[in-house]
């Protein structure tokens, strides 16, 4: 199932725990002079920098009206209070976030996030009118097992649980199988349909007709030399960009793929 063309491409890039705030505002700028107004308007181009630098990336866009979208790598699922070294959702929509990336990998990894704590960030972000980017995705021992669709699927299950059709819409999913993040190794543009096409007719069956609506990325070694076969894909609306988003010149030509 698929309706691309009424799906707005979207190219996110997930700066990771890169780049200070000065380096940030030279990024932001070199991507908003490299770009024309028409291809932002056919490609929405979102940047997600660490939390230090977002302040600095609102004043740049506020201040020369640029066509590039910005959001955070994380929030809270609480609303204030005592949590050392945390941000909250009203926080990120005070600063002019659109985006918060929810349940990345190395969230799940590191700070293990489980499905619960990302369905409860995933409402955090929903309330505080913040889309956020829901990332899921197999390990390289489901995907050995042939596990990978039942995984992703049941990560996405937990995490919209309870949400009206209304709210699954504002939700943007990124599929990362684990084994392609940062490794060089790309999930072939086939490998991506079957997870991504598999996520969406799951949308349909637990959301209804919002699932054409849902916009559905893939991220794992995302580059300018293998965007266009991944976008290519009926089910693929976007990429979420990590290595190669903080490099301009590689991002640029990434969100310039319809010229490939
Ligand atoms: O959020 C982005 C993903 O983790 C992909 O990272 P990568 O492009 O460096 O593989």
């Amino acid at each position: 199932m698929s309706a691309a063309t009424a799906r707005r491409p979207l190219m996110a890039g997930n700066w990771k725990m890169n780049l200070n705030h000065l380096e940030a505002i030279a990024l932001t700028q070199k991507l908003a002079f490299s770009l024309t107004e028409k291809q932002l308007t056919d490609v929405e181009v979102v940047v997600l920098p660490p939390f230090v630098d977002i302040r600095s990336v609102q004043t740049l866009v506020d201040g020369d009206k640029l066509m590039i979208g910005y959001g955070a790598q994380d929030l809270s699922p609480h609303v204030s209070g005592a949590y050392t070294g945390d941000i909250s959702g009203g926080m990120l929509a005070k600063l002019g976030c659109q985006y918060v990336v929810v349940g990345h990998s190395e969230r799940r990894q590191y700070h293990h996030e489980d499905d619960a704590l990302v369905a409860a960030k995933v409402k955090a972000a929903l309330t505080n009118d913040l889309m956020p980017i829901l990332c899921v995705g197999e390990g390289l021992e489901v995907r050995e097992a042939g596990n990978h669709v039942a995984h992703t699927t049941a990560q996405l299950d937990a995490a919209l649980k309870g949400l009206k059709p209304d709210q699954v819409e504002k939700v943007v999913v990124a599929y990362e199988p684990i084994w392609a993040i940062g490794t060089g190794k790309t999930a072939t543009p086939e490998d991506a349909q079957e997870v991504i096409g598999a996520l969406r007719n799951r949308l349909a069956d637990r959301h209804g007709n919002v699932a054409d609506r849902v916009r559905i990325l893939y991220g794992g070694s995302v580059k300018a030399n293998n965007v266009a076969s991944i976008m290519a894909q009926p089910d693929v609306d976007g990429a979420l960009v990590g290595g190669a988003s903080v490099n301009a010149d590689e991002f640029v030509r990434i969100c310039r793929f319809k010229e490939h």
